[in-house]
């Protein structure tokens, strides 16, 4: 079954491992096969300031959001949700005709611009995962909310 959703995920820099590159892959395949995803790469900053750096990539993250775009933030600090609630968020966004558009900060994390503009902040664990690993655990769970919105037994496996 095909959604006409639209999924958006900004993010900073490549995925240099290949581990973490395939099982990326993976996912955003199988999300491509249910609904349109589009992803966008923001280049890592270089610079000797962590300051500079967040501030730098946030600018560059926040020229590529649109109007349409519900803002949600990856933060280990933000709202925790299991895997229905998650699903019924994604859903009622793009149910309200609006895009999700996941962002995941860069190595040193997200500027306080990008906070203070988020609609929502939501944490995939408390614990701290490097942004590769944040990206296929969000694209994982993006994949299996899909599922559950299309009926598909994935979830129940
Ligand atoms: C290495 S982490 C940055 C850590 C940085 N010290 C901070 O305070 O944000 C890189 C990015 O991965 C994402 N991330 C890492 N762990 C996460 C988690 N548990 N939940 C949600 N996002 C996470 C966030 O978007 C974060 O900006």
């Amino acid at each position: 079954m095909k959604l006409t959703y639209n999924i958006k995920i900004i993010r900073v820099g490549k995925i240099k491992n290949k581990y973490f590159y395939n099982a990326s892959k993976l996912y955003f395949d199988r999300i491509k096969n249910i609904c349109n995803i589009k992803e966008i790469i923001i280049k890592e900053v270089k610079a000797k300031n962590f300051s500079t750096i967040i501030n730098q990539e946030g600018k560059n993250i926040i020229n590529k959001i649109d109007k349409k775009d519900f803002i949600i933030l990856l933060d280990e600090k933000g709202k925790l949700f299991n895997s229905i609630e998650f699903s019924k968020v994604i859903d009622n966004i793009c149910t309200q005709q609006k895009i999700p558009c996941f962002i995941i900060g860069g190595s040193y994390g997200n500027s306080q611009q990008i906070k203070n503009k988020a609609d929502l902040l939501i944490s995939l664990s408390p614990l701290t995962f490097c942004h590769e690993l944040a990206y296929v655990v969000l694209l994982e769970q993006i994949y299996r909310s899909l599922t559950i919105i299309i009926g598909h037994p994935y979830h129940n496996e």
